[in-house]
């Protein structure tokens, strides 16, 4: 038997039937619409905005594409009017999801082009009946809009997200710039005919069609991306004062411990706030927490690129500092001893001393989980609590 040869080539997509594929892929562009609608209280509070204007862009590129599918049968100026006219709004509210995404505002002239493209092919269709001048606003339009979202994307995203936005730029640049050169080759290609539409325009028209089922996944790679990064975050941040809590403090400092053993130091400083209760009894439990943001800033400036210093626990907080010996640890935990007891808290109607005292430990090759260590630097908080407060402790031997 034998087998013929497959001849596809880009030039055969123009043998394509049209209709099919722009209702095929309206269909799948409502689908995944569909999906973004079902997983909506499942994305993160932020997001919700973003992805309710995402899935009326949906539906209006959707929309869009059964007209274009049905172009031959209805009415030439009302079809190509309402088509176009979706699409553009279609590919505007993208672009304004995608800025509301990062939490930018709406951006107006996104709208204003829709409104000049709408003026532009309604003249273009009854007073001049022009269609060239119809290509290339119209696609003009959308590829504005799909290439300032791909700008937006990759300019904020590129802080945030890692795959998913790289891929949302990538498809939108992609399709901004297929549909960017439909219109700009509009003036120099003759006008498409049923025999032979031109391989730029049924390639505009398929990643048109395609480019609401593309970018609805890319926007929803992006909704879990940020979930699962917000997540994972959170699991190792401290809510009041941003700063790393008990958790990552303790996987750096178990890190630090496995160094060890290739001859690096690790030192540990634990702190807690001298008499904080009565802050918090004589001053209210807000003012409290502004202490323990107070601190939390001091620390941050204090150990900034040098080690990491976290919010142990309730009053507590705890500098890890790896590569560090017990004389560097010791002056480290002076010089925030004494940049908490130079530094008040001052709010508009009260400056609030406060201070706090620090235990010292070094994490020994031979302490088998890093609670020894711990357990040592708290002995010496103890003793500097018992012996006056404000100072520095460091471990017994
Ligand atoms: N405002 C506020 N208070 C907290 C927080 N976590 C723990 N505390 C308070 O911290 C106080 C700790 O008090 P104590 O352990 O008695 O210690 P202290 O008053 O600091 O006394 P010394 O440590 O002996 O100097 C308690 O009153 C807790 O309610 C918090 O997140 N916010």
């Amino acid at each position: 038997m034998t087998m013929r040869p497959l001849n596809l080539t880009l030039m055969n997509l123009s043998d394509l039937d049209p209709q099919s594929i722009y209702l095929t892929l309206a269909m799948l562009a409502l689908l995944t619409g569909g999906v973004l609608g079902l997983m909506h209280r499942g994305l993160m509070a932020d997001v919700q905005p973003a992805a309710v204007l995402w899935r009326i862009g949906t539906l209006l590129l959707a929309f869009a594409a059964v007209f274009f599918a049905f172009r031959g049968e209805l009415p030439q100026t009302p079809s190509v009017l309402v088509g176009n006219t979706l699409a553009m709004l279609g590919t505007a509210l993208y672009a304004h999801a995608l800025r509301r995404f990062f939490g930018g505002n709406t951006a107006a002239w996104l709208y204003g082009l829709v409104a000049l493209g709408v003026v532009v092919l309604a003249l273009s269709l009854t007073v001049f009946p022009l269609y060239r001048a119809r290509v290339i606003v119209a696609s003009g339009i959308m590829a504005t809009h799909m290439i300032a979202a791909a700008y937006w994307v990759y300019r904020d995203g590129q802080r945030e997200l890692e795959i998913s936005g790289r891929m949302m730029t990538g498809v939108l640049l992609f399709c901004g710039g297929i549909v960017g050169a439909r219109a700009i080759s509009a003036p120099f290609l003759p006008p498409p005919t049923h025999d032979n539409p031109g391989l730029i325009n049924v390639l505009g028209g398929m990643v048109g069609a395609i480019f609401p089922v593309v970018c609805t996944t890319a926007f929803l790679m992006m909704a879990t991306e940020r979930s699962r990064i917000r997540l994972l975050r959170a699991a190792v941040t401290d809510e009041l004062t941003g700063l790393p809590n008990r958790r990552a403090l303790t996987a750096e400092a178990k890190r630090g411990l496995a160094q060890i053993q290739g001859g690096t130091q690790l030192g540990l400083i634990l702190l807690d706030i001298d008499h904080f209760k009565s802050i918090n009894d004589t001053h209210g439990h807000d003012i409290g927490d502004k202490a323990l943001l107070h601190i939390a800033g001091l620390l941050r400036q204090g150990v900034q690129g040098i080690a990491m210093a976290g919010r142990f626990g309730g009053e507590e907080f705890l500098v890890v500092l790896p590569g560090a010996n017990l004389d560097t640890t010791i002056a480290m935990a002076e010089s925030l001893c004494a940049a908490l007891r130079a530094t008040p808290l001052n709010l508009p109607d009260l400056s609030l001393p406060i201070t706090a005292s620090f235990g010292v430990s070094m994490v020994r090759a031979n302490d088998d989980a890093i609670d020894r260590a711990l357990a040592r630097a708290d002995a010496a908080l103890y003793r500097a609590k018992s012996s006056g407060r404000n100072r520095v402790a460091v471990q017994a031997d």
